[in-house]
Order: C-alpha cells, then sequence, then structure tokens
C-alpha cells in the first residue's frame, strides 16, 4: 500500500508519502519560523495556507515518479489520503484536513484521520519492534507517557501544566532568543554546571511552571546562562526520565520508546538510554526526523489504519484540536495479545522505580543513586526523599493509617529499615475493597494536612487472597513509599493525590470503572467530599499551553 500523508498541526508544513511494500518513506517540509517570539496560531495558519499545497504537489509528483513497475497505470498514485486530524492549532489543523478531503475525493481513495500523538509514538514502536512499550511522549506541545492495554492507549501520567518544548521555549523567550528554544538551550547547556531548580514529579504527573520560573528568576539575578540552561536540562530531563522509570515499574514493561521533538536531545535520549541499561529495559527513539513534527510518521499510522479499515468519510472528518491520545480506539492492533503479568512475583529483592527492597524478615530500602542522574541533583532527591518517607510513615501511623513501622533510617546511605507488611502489592489484587481501603486512608491523611505524593497501586500492600499477611493495622492493607510526600492545607495538593491512584488504576486495571467508584465512594464517606470535585476539576483542565 503506498499513502499520503498530511501533517500541519503547528509548525511543519509537511507532506509524505509511505510505501509499505517497500518499508520507505519520503518526507517533504516547510518549516515555520516566527520572525518574533513563538508560534502564533494566525501566523501559523497562514504558512499552512501557503506552504501545504505546495508539500502535497511535491509528494504526489514523488508519488508518480516512483510508482512501482507492477502497479496497473490507471490506478492512483497512492492508495489512502491521511491527515493530521488533531491534536493542535484548530486554523492550521482545518486547512489540512481540507488539503487532505480535496486530495482523496480527486484521487477517489480512502481518507485517515490520524491522532498526532499517537503517530509520534507508533512510528518508534513500529521500527523498534516492541509490543507493549511505556511510550513517552516529548513534544512542544504535550508530554506524556501512554502504556496499551486492553484495545487502547491508556494516560499514565502527564504534565500537569505545559507541553516539556513549549516550557523550554517560554523560558528563552525570556533571554530574546529565538524560536525554537530546545536546541539553543541544549548547545548553551554543553558549557553550564549545576545550580539547583525545583523539581517536581507526583507519581507519575510533574509540571513546569515552577522550574521555568525559577530559570527565569536565576538569569534576571546574574546566574550564567549557560548554567541554567545546563540545569534546566538536568532538572526537566531528569524529571522525564524519573516517570518513564515509574511507568516502567507500574506496568511491569521492559521497553521503552520515545517521541516528539524534544526526543532530538542528546542528553534527555542519554538519560533514558541509561536508565533502561540498569533496569534491564530496552530503550528506542527513531531518527530524528521521525521525531520532530512530520507527514512521515503520519503516512506510516495513516497505512496501518485504513489496512484496518478505519478510514473515515469526508462529511464526518471535522477536525480535533483537543484530541487526546486515549480517547482513541485503536482499530490498529485489534487481537494483538500484548498482556503481560501485572506484578512479577514476589522475590526476595523488590525492585521500584527508585529503590532496591530487600524483603527479609525486615525490609531495607534502599535508594540507589541514579547515574543518569547530575550527582548533585541526585544527592539531594535521595536526602530529602530518604528523610521525608521515614518522617510522614511514622506521622501517617499515628493517625491510624497503617504504614510499616521505621526501625532505623541512614540519611548518608539513604537506607531506610522497616516492618515487612502485606503479602503483595495492590496492583496485583486490584479488588473494590481493597481498592475502597486505599480511599479511606487518603482521606485520613488528607484530613490531617498530609499527602502521600505517590499513592500507586505498587505502592500500596495488602493480604493475599486467604486474607493472610504480615503486619499489623485495622484496614489489613499499608501505605508504603512516602518519599514524594509533604505536608499541605491545599485542596488541589489532595485531590493530586487521588489523581495519581486513580491514574494508576485506570491506566493498568482490564475494568476501572468499579475500582474508581469504590476509591471516590470510600474517600467522600471518610474525608472531605470537595476534595472529589477538585479531582474532577483537575481531569477536566485544558492541558498542554
Ligand atoms: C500537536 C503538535 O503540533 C505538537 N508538535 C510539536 O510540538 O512539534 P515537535 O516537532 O514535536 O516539537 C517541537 C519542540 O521540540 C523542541 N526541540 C527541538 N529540538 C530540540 C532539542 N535539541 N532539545 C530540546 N528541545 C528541542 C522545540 O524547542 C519545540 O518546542 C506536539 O506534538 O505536541
Ligand atoms: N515495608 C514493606 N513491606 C513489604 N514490602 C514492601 C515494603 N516496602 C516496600 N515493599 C515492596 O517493595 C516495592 C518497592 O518499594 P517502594 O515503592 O518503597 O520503592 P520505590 O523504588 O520508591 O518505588 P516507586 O516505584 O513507587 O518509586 C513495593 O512496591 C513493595 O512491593
Ligand atoms: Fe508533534
Amino acid at each position: 500500500m503506498r499513502v499520503l500523508g498530511i501533517e500541519g498541526t503547528a509548525w511543519a508544513a509537511s507532506a509524505a508519502v509511505h510505501d509499505t511494500e517497500a518499508g520507505d518513506t519520503r518526507i517533504f517540509t516547510d518549516a515555520y519560523l516566527p520572525e518574533s517570539g513563538g508560534i502564533h496560531p494566525r501566523e501559523a495558519a497562514e504558512h499552512m495556507r501557503g506552504a501545504i499545497p505546495t508539500q502535497v504537489a511535491t509528494a504526489l509528483d514523488y508519488a508518480r515518479e516512483t510508482t512501482p513497475e507492477n502497479r496497473p497505470s490507471d490506478d492512483p498514485p497512492v492508495d489512502a489520503v491521511a491527515f493530521s486530524r488533531g491534536p493542535g492549532l484548530g486554523p492550521c489543523l482545518r486547512i489540512v484536513a481540507t488539503a487532505a478531503r480535496t486530495v482523496a475525493q480527486r484521487l477517489d481513495v480512502p481518507l485517515v484521520g490520524v491522532n498526532h500523538m499517537l503517530a509520534h509514538l507508533e512510528i518508534g514502536r513500529a521500527s523498534a519492534g516492541f509490543d507493549s512499550p511505556v511510550c513517552l511522549n516529548a513534544s512542544g506541545a504535550n508530554a506524556h507517557l501512554l502504556g496499551y492495554h486492553g484495545g487502547r492507549y491508556r494516560m499514565l501520567g502527564e504534565t500537569m501544566d505545559t507541553g516539556v518544548g513549549n516550557a523550554i521555549d517560554k523560558f528563552t523567550r525570556h533571554l530574546d532568543w529565538s524560536h525554537p528554544g530546545g536546541p539553543k538551550v541544549e548547545a548553551a547547556a554543553e558549557d553550564g554546571a549545576y545550580v539547583d531548580l525545583p523539581y517536581v514529579v507526583t507519581g507519575m504527573e510533574f509540571s513546569f511552571s515552577g522550574i521555568m520560573s525559577a530559570a527565569k528568576q536565576a538569569v534576571d539575578d546574574g546566574v550564567p546562562v549557560e548554567d541554567v540552561c545546563f540545569s534546566l536540562q538536568e532538572h526537566v530531563f531528569g524529571m522525564l526520565t524519573e516517570v518513564a522509570e515509574r511507568a516502567l515499574s507500574l506496568t511491569g514493561s521492559d521497553e521503552l520508546v520515545l517521541g516528539g521533538g524534544v526526543g532530538q536531545n542528546a542528553r534527555l535520549r542519554e538519560m533514558l538510554a541509561e536508565m533502561c541499561d540498569q533496569r534491564g529495559a530496552s530503550f528506542h527513539a527513531p531518527e530524528p526526523r521521525f521525531l520532530r513534527d512530520n507527514a512521515g510518521m503520519i503516512a506510516v499510522l495513516g497505512a496501518r489504519m485504513a489496512a484496518a479499515g478505519d478510514t473515515v468519510a469526508v462529511e464526518e472528518s471535522a477536525v480535533r484540536p483537543n484530541w487526546r491520545p486515549n480517547d482513541v480506539p485503536v482499530t490498529w492492533r485489534d487481537g494483538e495479545d500484548v498482556s503481560r503479568a501485572a506484578t512479577p512475583r514476589e522475590g526476595p529483592t523488590q525492585r521500584g522505580a527508585e529503590a532496591t527492597v530487600s524483603l527479609g524478615e525486615r525490609v531495607v530500602k534502599r535508594r540507589e543513586a541514579k547515574s543518569y542522574r547530575h550527582p548533585d541533583l541526585d544527592a539531594r532527591l535521595r536526602r530529602e526523599r530518604t528523610r521525608a518517607e521515614a518522617r510522614l510513615l511514622h506521622d501517617a501511623r499515628k493517625l491510624g493509617v497503617s504504614t510499616p513501622v521505621v526501625h532505623d533510617v541512614d540519611q548518608r546511605e539513604a537506607t531506610i529499615t522497616m516492618e515487612r507488611v502485606g503479602a503483595s502489592d495492590l496492583a496485583g489484587r486490584l479488588d473494590p475493597d481493597l481498592v475502597a481501603t486505599v480511599g479511606r486512608h487518603l482521606a485520613t491523611l488528607h484530613g490531617a494536612g498530609v499527602v502521600h505524593g505517590d499513592p500507586t497501586t505498587r505502592n500500596v500492600r495488602v493480604p493475599d487472597a486467604t486474607g493472610r499477611a504480615l503486619g499489623g493495622g485495622s484496614e489489613r492493607t499499608w501505605l508504603v513509599d512516602f518519599g514524594l510526600g509533604y505536608h499541605s492545607d491545599d485542596v488541589e495538593d489532595y485531590a493530586m493525590d487521588c489523581h495519581v491512584f486513580e491514574g494508576s488504576v485506570v491506566g493498568t486495571a482490564d475494568d476501572p470503572a468499579p475500582l474508581v467508584d469504590a476509591f471516590e465512594a470510600a474517600y467522600r464517606e471518610t474525608g472531605d467530599p470537595s476534595v472529589v470535585e477538585q479531582l474532577r476539576d483537575i481531569e477536566g483542565r485544558g492541558r498542554y499551553q
């Protein structure tokens, strides 16, 4: 099959021809470069209006010139037209869609509406040959982790404010550097030294606004720009690598694939590769022409969708500027069996995302040094988290929330020795009654101003099916891993805790709805119902500016 792809969600006016038999993809792109500031939606649309028809014509000429000899001469040069249907800037998307409809009708071939974010990750998954990777999209307007489960890509974690590229670009606008800023920060970082900046991770969610304000302030305060650029990369990419590792740990996957324009950054790729190497996982990033926005990825996924019969009638092909990748029915992977054990069998040593935990009569949790992180940042995080964990395990216990008793803390070695509790993780026994206990635990913590910070299903210990468990406590489920926890009186922080827990359920359970209901009902009963309202607000919030 030969497919014409058209891309134009923001800056790349791009057309491509993908030939499935030859395995060949040719991309033609005309980039929009703002004269000043960032991407202006109106200017970008003007660029698309002029450049899309030219790129499409060039790609179609190429398709005609390279028509295989065995193809009947009255066949059209391509068998389908695929276009970026969303997410992206509305005015740009509409120009792309109009062009795609026109060509499809003229050639009398089917039209395929592709989700741009899934195209970013499927292109790497295809070239790696991975079945069930965790997918990290690090692009301009987005930053999220996806995993395929039960016929859909599930959202495992995402930015709570801006996309990662846009965050960096906003920082460089403060310096009056021209767009795009990412490559310039990468170049400047080469001569930089480390300074501390905020580092914000909650479970697999993260946010960039605090670190970006601090970076701008640091420059205004006279910290050398190259030091700020270096440190910005160390923090931002360290955060992305950490959440990617947590997603691998939660899903039990041992494959990671990278997508998106920020993936062109060598330091980010180096960190991800090193993290995977240390976990014994495989890492893949496609070549740069497939990482930044390009029509090749649209044509490649478009071909798979067309082969699955996933085409769209012209009159139903309206664009979707806010189309979330987890809302896309994944028709092209039907029948693939990629199920895997949610929980590896419990051996003498457990490996979380951060720590190695040896399970003897007592449990020794050691936060190992992470070589992908800058040593100063690594030392700071291990120290802070060990201290927070020991203190909050104790605080939670005093509130009546079951947690393991802490026997010993060694801050220099980043080691905690504690009581062994439960028989397995909740991840391996997702059951509404057990999930409800987490609702009660979190409501109690929040009622006393304590935020867990990482309440995933891997951080709840439960008895086995016969009720057998180690450790005491009235609820018979225990919260562990308070390393990202803190004290707060902000309802938003409590709702984020709930969001992280629900995210870990929705990302991994076959049938999440009854579990989420059980969690929320229990939370409402014990705690402040306005937290659940705030949770709805978080879910409905527009992200990715
Ligand atoms: C919806 C769609 O329009 C959007 N596309 C997009 O953001 O373009 P993309 O090509 O994936 O990424 C562009 C971003 O990638 C950053 N970038 C490019 N090279 C970089 C580098 N070497 N280091 C860091 N960032 C880099 C740029 O600064 C810019 O913010 C998206 O995928 O989110
Ligand atoms: N006190 C305990 N008793 C029994 N098992 C425990 C205990 N503490 C931790 N574990 C087990 O070890 C695993 C890893 O521990 P923990 O979550 O604290 O590490 P981590 O590396 O910080 O994990 P994360 O991936 O959540 O960041 C847990 O999922 C749990 O199965
Ligand atoms: Fe993109």
